[in-house]
C-alpha cells in the first residue's frame, strides 16, 4: 500500500488572529515534509489540524492512510512503567515489534522497570521515539506520522537515532510530517511559516 497526505489551500485561524493560509503541499509514502518558523507562527496548528485536533479555517486535507501524532506532550501514564506505557500505547494504536528491542534500540534497555514518571525530558522523548518504532512504514497500522519537534530535549546521541527512525520509516513507504526548529537529517520538502505576526 502506498500512503498519501494531500492539503491545499490550508488556513488556520486562532481566536482573532490569521496565523497562516494558502499552505499546500502533497506527500507520497517515503516522503518527508518539515515545517519551520518562528515561535508562534502556528507550527503545531499545523500539525493539531492535520491530526483533527483543532479545525482548519479553510482548505482540504485528503489522507489515505492512518496517523499517528505526537504533541509537545510526551502523554506518558507517570504510574506506569516504561515498558508498560510502550505495550499500552502501542496497543492502543495497533503498533507491532519487539517492545524490549525497540527500548534497547533508543537508549532504555537497562530501565523497563523505572516509573515513567521519573524520567527526563530526553528519556521521555526517547520512549516516545520507541512507540514510533512499532509503526514503521507503509504497512504499519499508522504510516503517517506527524511530530511536532520531535528533536526536543534530545542529546546529539538521540537525535541521530531520530533520524535513524525517520529514514527507516521513509525507506518502508511511510510518511513524516515534522515541525522542528533545528531541521532534521532526513531529504524532505520544506514548508515555512512567516512571521508571527497577524497576516490579515
Ligand atoms: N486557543 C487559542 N486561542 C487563541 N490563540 C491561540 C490558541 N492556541 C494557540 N494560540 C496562538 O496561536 C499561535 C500559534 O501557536 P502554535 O503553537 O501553533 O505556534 P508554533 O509555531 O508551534 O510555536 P512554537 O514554535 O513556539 O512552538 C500563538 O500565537 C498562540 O498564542
Amino acid at each position: 500500500m502506498t500512503a498519501l497526505l494531500h492539503v491545499t489551500d490550508l488556513a488556520c485561524r486562532r481566536g482573532t488572529r490569521a496565523l497562516f493560509a494558502g499552505v499546500s503541499f502533497r506527500l507520497s509514502g517515503g516522503e518527508a515534509l518539515v515545517v519551520t518558523g518562528p515561535n508562534g507562527t502556528g507550527k503545531s496548528s499545523l500539525l493539531r489540524i492535520l491530526a483533527g485536533l483543532l479545525e482548519e479555517e479553510a482548505g482540504e486535507i485528503s489522507q489515505d492512510a492512518e496517523m499517528l501524532y505526537l504533541g509537545h506532550l510526551d502523554a506518558l501514564k507517570p504510574q506506569l512503567t516504561v515498558r508498560e506505557n510502550l505495550r499500552f500505547w502501542v496497543g492502543m494504536f495497533g503498533g507491532e515489534g519487539d517492545l524490549d528491542a525497540a527500548l534497547a534500540r533508543f537508549g532504555l534497555g537497562h530501565i523497563p522497570e523505572l516509573a515513567a514518571g521519573v524520567l527526563s525530558a530526553g528519556q521521555r522523548r526517547r520512549l516516545t521515539l520507541a512507540r514510533f518504532s512499532c509503526f514503521l512504514g507503509a504497512d504499519s497500522a499508522r504510516p503517517v506520522w506527524l511530530m511536532d519537534e520531535p528533536d526536543s530535549a534530545l542529546d546529539d546521541a538521540g537525535r541521530a537515532l531520530l533520524d535513524d527512525l525517520l529514514a527507516e520509516h521513509l525507506q518502508r513507504g511511510g510518511i513524516v510530517v515534522a515541525a522542528t526548529h533545528r531541521g532534521l537529517g532526513i531529504p524532505a520538502q520544506a514548508l515555512r511559516l512567516g512571521v508571527a505576526e497577524p497576516v490579515s
